[in-house]
């Protein structure tokens, strides 16, 4: 099976996870869109849904789904979301679609964080994937000072804002050992809207394609 493939099994292994009758928060990326895809033959079964970027809101409403602000929900069931790297611990790093800080606000408020990968996504010390950042654009130099004292090498993603229009430095070179540790550190500094580690909320649940079959890790 290609990663495609495999992204496909876990994007429909995660329906089993969504609750009927309530708010899904719904990820960003082409796994999180395969979901959506899914997520769109029960679409009658759930309230609506909160999305974690611009993107994903579009195709949530292109399939006829409800997509609601943040602000004017009081619960999200459950979160569902790629990564980019994922260990056995469920940290993770996310970002590469450059909606992060979103993606941690959603999963901050969910009652249930499910992570749905290919297996290339698992790795045994989260880095070789480029950290991803994202920086108060006046603060850009200044945290790519930050960032290079701790041993990474940042380059700014070019040509690239974000949804809260921001800049995204993307941190290569690091070996995150000790992933709730650096999340703290990087998020601590001034200028820093978020740091692409999902340590000190992990997930609750990952879902791995693999050839084998999709393999769980965490709680149900
Ligand atoms: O964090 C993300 C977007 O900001 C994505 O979840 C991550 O980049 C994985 O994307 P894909 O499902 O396309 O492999």
């Amino acid at each position: 099976m290609n990663q495609d493939e495999l992204k496909q099994k876990v994007a429909e292994a995660a329906i089993e996870y969504v609750v009927p009758g309530t708010v899904i928060g719904i990820g960003t990326g082409s796994t999180a869109n395969l979901f959506i895809d899914e997520l769109a033959k029960i679409k009658g079964k759930i309230e609506g849904t909160v999305a974690s970027s611009v993107a994903s809101a579009e195709r949530l409403k292109g399939h006829g789904i409800p997509v609601y602000e943040l602000n004017d929900v009081d619960e999200v069931s459950v979160y569902i979301d790629g990564a980019d790297e994922a260990t056995k611990h469920l940290h993770l790093i996310k970002g590469g679609g450059g909606a992060l800080t979103r993606e941690k606000i959603v999963a901050a408020v969910a009652k249930k964080f499910v992570c749905i990968a290919d297996g290339s996504k698992l790795v045994d010390v989260l880095g070789n994937f480029p950290l991803p950042v994202e920086v108060i654009p006046m603060a850009r130099s200044y945290i790519a000072r930050e960032l290079t004292k701790l041993g990474g090498r940042p380059e700014l993603r070019a040509g690239f804002t974000t949804d809260n229009g921001n800049v995204i430095l993307d941190v290569h070179g690091l070996q995150i050992m000790e992933p709730t540790k650096l999340e703290a550190q990087i998020n601590n500094l001034a200028g820093v809207v978020t740091v692409g580690i999902f340590a000190l909320r992990p997930a609750d649940v990952l879902l791995l394609g693999t050839a084998e079959g999709v393999q769980t890790l965490g709680g149900k």
